[in-house]
């Protein structure tokens, strides 16, 4: 099959959708990878390092989408969708629920729709978010000491105190994988650190995990009120997969903040968890003030970071992106139900139920589709 790998267009993303490493495997399993010039550049990738590992270097973006497959990382911009066609494999984050739209263009132009962050496995797992999200969220702590401090904008305080001055609020709303990573840079900063799920047995193994170094809190909206107003520094962490982010956090929980608190809200790539996030923001620009309180809402966060971030992302992408690529689209996620799951769309029908949900759209069951088309 060939494989086109093109650059990333939005703000600041200097991720790429295949290291020199992962191209090798593709090369190695049969297939032929082209790379626009220029991808992974900024990150220390070259395109002699592509064409040592045996990829070509193809000049323009519109060369490398006119390929079978696409592997890439954010998803399409307006200015792509034009090289959108039937039957084109899509593999790369794709984020949906929010973003009708993009769905609607996807359908039309019969493209197959492969979204990283709805692989799934029968534990509920979510192998190709995993990476990204526990970059996020690190980075979420990193960025919120930043932003607290005063030349930034923020109140003045520092995550960890001092001896005889208290430490910081940190408030991580969502205990998955970004909640306890996140965590784990507040614990290792020394902050005060609340962690709020809906799911009881999640806060037991964080519990465990964190040796009663954070207080975990069952996720009702008392308590989410509670834990919002005494927050220096708030994290939006939840996640349903595939769907919008529900919105856990009210206008008037915003405004029960000190002056000068920060909201970094990561999950604002499936449409934001705070009623006062209105925009998604870039890292050229990445907060705003609304109620005295700092906003931070990038939703591609791990670009930032984008040579960690594309090692571990391309760790996980490339045994699937293999597998769809050698057996096809249809027989792989035939032989594999966690690759059925991340099937968004497929012949113009939406096939990720939560998707046709967010968007009052008729949904269309992914198994009974690949059976009649097989
Ligand atoms: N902005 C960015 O650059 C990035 C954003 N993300 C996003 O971060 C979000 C979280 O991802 P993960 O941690 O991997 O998901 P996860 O599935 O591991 O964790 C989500 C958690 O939210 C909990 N939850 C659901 N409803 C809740 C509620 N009402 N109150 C409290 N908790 C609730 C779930 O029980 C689960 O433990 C996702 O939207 C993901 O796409 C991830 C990476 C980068
Ligand atoms: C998960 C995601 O949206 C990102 O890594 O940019």
């Amino acid at each position: 099959m060939i494989i086109g790998v093109p650059r990333e267009i939005k703000n600041n993303e200097n991720r790429v959708g295949m290291t020199p490493g992962s191209v090798l495997s593709y090369v190695q399993a049969g297939h032929e990878v082209k790379v626009e010039s220029g991808a992974g550049t900024a990150i220390g990738f070259t395109d002699e390092d592509y064409v040592s590992a045996g990829a070509s270097i193809a000049p323009t973006a519109a060369e490398v989408w006119n390929s079978e497959m696409v592997v890439k990382v954010k998803e399409p911009l307006p200015g792509e969708y034009s090289y959108f066609r039937e039957g084109l494999v899509l593999f790369t984050y794709l984020h949906l629920a929010p973003e009708p739209e993009l769905t609607r263009v996807l359908a039309e132009q019969g493209v197959i729709a492969i979204a990283y962050e709805t692989i799934q496995l029968e534990n509920g797992s979510l192998p190709l978010l995993i990476p990204m999200s526990e970059v996020a969220g690190r980075m979420s702590v990193q960025l919120g000491a930043h932003f607290l401090e005063k030349p930034n904008g923020g109140k003045g305080v520092l995550l960890s105190g001092v001896p005889g001055v208290e430490p910081a609020k940190v408030t991580v709303i969502g205990g998955g994988i970004v909640g306890a990573n996140a965590a784990r840079m507040a614990v290792g900063l020394g902050a005060d650190v609340s962690i709020l799920d809906t799911n009881p047995d999640r806060l037991r193994q964080l519990d465990d995990l964190f040796q009663g170094r954070v207080r975990t809190i069952i996720s009702n909206p008392y308590n989410v009120g509670q834990a919002v107003q005494r927050a220096d520094l708030l994290i939006g962490a939840v996640l349903i997969p595939g769907a919008r982010t529900p919105r856990i956090v009210t206008e008037d929980m915003v405004k029960s903040m000190a002056p000068g608190s920060v909201i970094v809200d990561v999950a604002i790539d499936q449409g934001g968890s705070i009623e006062t996030i209105d925009r998604i923001t870039t890292h050229d620009q990445p907060t705003y003030e609304k109620h005295g309180v700092i906003h931070y809402a990038v939703a591609n966060m791990p670009g930032a970071v984008a040579r960690t971030s594309t090692l571990a992302l391309t760790n996980a992408t490339t045994p699937y992106g293999l597998q769809i690529a050698t057996k096809g689209y249809r027989q792989a996620a035939l032989d594999n139900a966690a690759i059925a799951k991340g099937i968004n769309v497929m012949m113009g029908k939406v096939t990720y139920l939560a998707v046709a949900d967010a968007q009052g759209i008729a949904g269309e069951n992914i198994h009974e589709l690949l059976k009649a088309n097989g």
